[in-house]
């Protein structure tokens, strides 16, 4: 132990004095049996099994509650000594007193168990290493206190008084030192002798009486108290110096006991009963500090208990050796005593340094603080609140740091995930095509074929549940509503195109359409967001790898689809329009000899353009829900809906045809100069047909070569637009473009325009997609995944046989959902709009089936201007205009091969239903 002062000091003030939790050590001594317990052949019921637990070895049925085994930091078995029991049960805690800690060592047991026998021994074993560790630190200065007392019938005796005969102590309440007793002495021992010599006085002054069981019982509970204090030499008499001060007490308590069995009577019946009481609220308070520092504690129930108050689950370190008769006569009150110990090393204690400053150390200690408190008071700003705010500051860097980090984490966590997701749906997408493609080849999918209709039909007609499923706006999240329709507005809708309907699918979802619903459940929304564009690299990554691709796209050249404008022919029905044919479904087909080249130098002119026309506010117009608006819109505007090369849209006036683009004749000429400068890559694949249908389908995919083939050349495909009469700011536009997306965008819409038409994918279908999809680079994943679709599709159709049972049974589905618009628009249009829809169309106001010409007119083209007509037309007619926004995750891929048998392709496509 050294010196604390100084910086020591300062470090314990700190450490509030090292301060710590620890359990009282409890430990239990057994003694011998005693010469009259041998007499009466009292066995030994008892017996140490090791270090820790003593047991219970009466092998007789026991009705008693009681365990049968304890465990204890020591048990000392009958033959221990002393010295061992004061070793390892009591020393330790013992000499905490020269450290300055307050220490205790109790000896509690049934009268005559050999407490006084075992608490003199170690009281002497204490005082010998007390003295001998100050003799070890001769660098400190000690002083030593001694005092003793007893409790005999509660009442305070001191043990050192020369009295013979003195009076009963009084116990105080002081402030700072709490229970102290009025008038005890205190010798200060001038050497070991010196003490010993007061031991024995001490052991001369008790209370003993001779009882039937003991024949120097003690009566009394005996408290002896040694203080230690210590000053380091060095600093003594400097400012600096400080005093460790504690005190140790040996408590030799009075021996409970049954009256009965020590035949007490009298003052001794007298005294048991005070000592009974007492050692109760002893066993009181040690019980309720066994249970923590929570409520009354009855400290003050008596003197013994009030005397230790400061030493009980206090400010000091404990040990308590509880001794025992092995005696099976004994063993209620063995028992009672284990419990006891039981209790007591349950007790939680805080025993602490304690420190005692000299008084100029005080002083001196106390001003200072004093000066720091008032510097701190007058500048907030000093020294310690700058460390403060310091010290916050970092924390909250480091805080921020941390939040940092773990958002990055989690990005990371996220795009991994996303990653793996995607790469397992292209995994599970690529196995479903071919499975599916397998399965389409085999026996049972013709089997099939007989049902087809029906089911093609159903799900054609879920559509609008689909979307109306996934239109609730009041789950609309924030990044749909950016997406949704904006209205102009300079285009409010009218009232009357707000009128809400039901939804479409409530009067036309024919019952027990389950396979219908499957299908909707089976759509897939993979969530893309920000990692959209790395998504579909990754995805054309794959694509590219698929070496399918190349069987969807057979090269036939053959007749292309002619552009023929909405409204270019009044007639219904069958009757022509333009220079091609109307097929019984109302789709529009080419004559075959139509000029396909041509087809493409218009494609490639309407994407071009539409870079620089396709304003938003157009765009949006064609979204709105009021096709009346935007009619009037058009009207006012020549230049809007889109200046699509080469058509004619519905109601623009005939007398606006010196300010329109050139029509399909005059690129007659100009399409011949195109094909000669992108090299006649276009002419390679267009070989006349004389087909209608069919080999329309076929057309288009050659068609679509060759505007690949065009698109490929990149500045060439440019510089052949320019000839065809391209305004100039299309092409500076194209030219200072920094990305290519937006011509890819253009393209790859055409392309897939052309596979619906060559499908005959659902108008709902198309309608939906060609409104979401409006050139954000983030669509790029789900038009290629349409385009994987669709290729597909017109791949099985071009290989005949179960292929030409498909287009049919899709041409029939076609069909209805036509007449399903058909029945829309008497639902959803006033008759005045209808007029205005019909004039715009071109539907002769005087001739029959009105309706029914209309919807065999809508879809009928590929030209931009046709198809976002149509589109309005049917969004209007569907309510997908009303309804807002359906989510574009919906047509992610989603081939689901697990339910092929479900004959559901989730592709929400009649066709696709039909395919199976
Ligand atoms: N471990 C022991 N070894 C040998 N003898 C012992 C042992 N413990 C106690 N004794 C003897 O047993 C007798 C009773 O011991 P002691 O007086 O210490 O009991 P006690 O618990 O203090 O009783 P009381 O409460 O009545 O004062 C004594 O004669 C003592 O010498």
């Amino acid at each position: 132990m050294g010196t604390i002062g100084g910086e020591e000091m300062a470090r314990w003030e700190k450490d509030e004095g090292g301060a710590k939790e620890e359990r009282i050590v409890v430990s239990v001594r057994m003694r011998p049996l005693n010469a009259t317990e041998m007499e009466k052949s009292d066995p030994s019921d008892w017996d140490c099994i090791n270090d820790t637990t003593i047991v219970f070895k009466n092998s007789l049925p026991d009705r008693s509650v009681y365990p049968t085994a304890y465990t204890f930091d020591r048990v000392f078995a009958c033959d221990c000594n002393t010295r061992r029991v004061y070793d390892e049960g009591a020393k330790e805690v013992a000499l905490s007193v020269v450290s300055g800690i307050n220490a205790s060592i109790f000896a509690y047991g049934q009268t005559s168990s050999g407490k006084t026998y075992t608490m003199a021994g170690i009281t002497e074993h204490a005082m010998e290493d007390i003295y001998d560790y100050m003799q070890k630190h001769e660098e400190r200065d000690f002083v030593l206190r001694f005092s003793a007392m007893e409790i005999y019938n509660e009442a305070v005796r001191d043990l050192l008084s020369s009295d013979g005969s003195p009076p009963p102590l009084r116990l105080l309440d002081d402030p700072e030192r709490g229970t102290v007793v009025e008038k005890l002495t205190e010798e200060t021992p001038r050497d070991q002798w010196h003490l010993r010599e007061l031991l024995s006085t001490c052991a001369a002054q008790r209370q003993v009486e001779e009882t039937s069981l003991n024949e120097t019982s003690s009566r009394s509970h005996q408290i002896l108290r040694l203080t230690v204090e210590s000053t380091a030499r060095e600093s003594k008499g400097r400012d600096s110096s400080s005093t460790l001060l504690a005190a140790v007490n040996f408590v030799d308590l009075a021996g409970s006991e049954r009256a009965s069995q020590a035949s007490s009577a009298g003052n001794r019946l007298k005294e048991g009963c005070h000592i009974n009481r007492s050692l109760l609220t002893l066993g009181t308070v040690i019980r309720k500090l066994s249970k923590g520092r929570t409520g009354h504690i009855p400290y003050r129930d008596s003197k013994l208990t009030r005397i230790l108050q400061p030493f009980l689950g206090g400010n000091a370190r404990t040990a308590i050796i509880c001794t025992m008769s092995p005696a099976r006569s004994h063993i209620e009150q063995s028992r009672n005593t284990l419990l006891f110990a039981s209790c007591a090393k349950q007790v939680v204690i805080n025993a602490q340094v304690n420190v005692v400053m000299s008084d100029k150390a005080l002083v001196k200690h106390l001003q200072r603080e004093l000066a720091r408190l008032e510097h701190e008071l007058r500048y907030p700003g000093s020294a310690s609140f700058a460390h403060h705010s310091d010290a916050l500051r970092d924390k909250d860097s480091q805080i921020k740091k941390m939040e940092r980090e773990i958002k990055e984490l989690m990005q990371q966590r996220d795009l991994a995930h996303s990653r793996l997701e995607d790469l397992l749906h292209a995994v599970a997408d690529e196995q479903s095509s071919r499975r599916w493609e397998d399965w389409s080849r085999s026996p049972a999918s013709h089997a099939r074929g007989e049902c087809e209709d029906a089911l093609s039909i159903s799900a054609a007609y879920q559509i609008p549940d689909f979307y109306s499923s996934r239109f609730d706006l009041s789950k609309e999240s924030s990044e749909q509503r950016k997406r949704r329709i904006e209205l102009p507005d300079e285009m409010e809708p009218p009232p009357r195109w707000s009128i809400s309907s039901p939804p479409l699918h409530e009067s036309i979802l024919q019952p027990g359409n389950k396979d219908a619903e499957e299908h909707c459940k089976e759509v897939r929304c993979v969530e893309i967001h920000a990692l959209s564009t790395t998504r579909s690299e990754e995805f054309f990554n794959l694509l590219s790898n698929d070496e399918s691709e190349s069987d969807l796209l057979p090269l036939t050249g053959e007749c292309g689809l002619g552009d023929p404008a909405p409204g270019s022919e009044g007639a219904a029905g069958e009757q022509s329009i333009g220079t091609g044919t109307k097929t019984t479904d109302g789709v529009v087909k080419p004559c075959p000899g139509e000029s396909s080249p041509l087809n493409s130098v218009q494609k490639i002119m309407s994407s071009r353009e539409l870079i620089l026309t396709r304003s938003r506010s157009c765009k949006a117009s064609l979204m709105n829900s009021s096709i009346l608006s935007w009619l009037e819109h058009v009207e006012r505007d020549s230049k809007t809906p889109p200046k699509i090369a080469g058509e004619k849209l519905p109601g623009r006036p005939e007398e606006d045809e010196s300010s329109r683009l050139p029509v399909a004749s005059d690129y007659d000429v100009e399409s011949e100069k195109l094909s000669a400068e992108v090299g006649g890559e276009a002419d390679d694949h267009v070989i006349a047909s004389s087909s209608a249908e069919d080999d329309g389908r076929k057309q288009l995919a050659s068609d679509q070569e060759a505007q690949e083939g065009v698109l490929s050349e990149g500045h060439g495909a440019e510089k052949s637009i320019k000839n065809v009469g391209m305004d100039a700011n299309v092409l500076c536009s194209l030219e200072s473009s920094p990305s290519r997306w937006p011509l890819e965008f253009e393209g790859k819409q055409r392309e897939i325009i052309q596979l619906w038409h060559a499908c005959d994918v659902p108008l709902v279908h198309r309608t939906c997609f060609f409104l979401l999809f409006d050139g954000d680079p983030a669509d790029s994943f789900y038009m290629e995944v349409e385009c994987r679709r669709l290729s597909f599709l017109r791949n099985t159709f071009s290989r005949g046989g179960a292929g030409g049972d498909l287009v049919a049974s899709s041409s029939r589905c076609l069909r209805r959902e036509r007449e399903m618009l058909c029945k829309q628009m008497r639902k959803k249009l006033s008759p005045e709009e209808r007029e205005r829809v019909y004039a715009r169309w071109g539907v002769a106001l005087s001739s029959k089936q009105r309706r029914l010409q209309l919807a065999r007119r809508l879809w009928t083209a590929t030209d931009l201007a046709h198809v976002a007509e149509s589109a309005s037309v049917v969004a209007k007619l569907t309510g997908f205009a009303e309804r807002g926004q359906a989510m574009k995750e919906m047509f992610e891929l989603s081939f689901t091969p697990q339910q092929i048998h479900k004959r559901s392709f989730s592709w929400m496509h009649g066709k696709s239903s039909s395919l199976v």
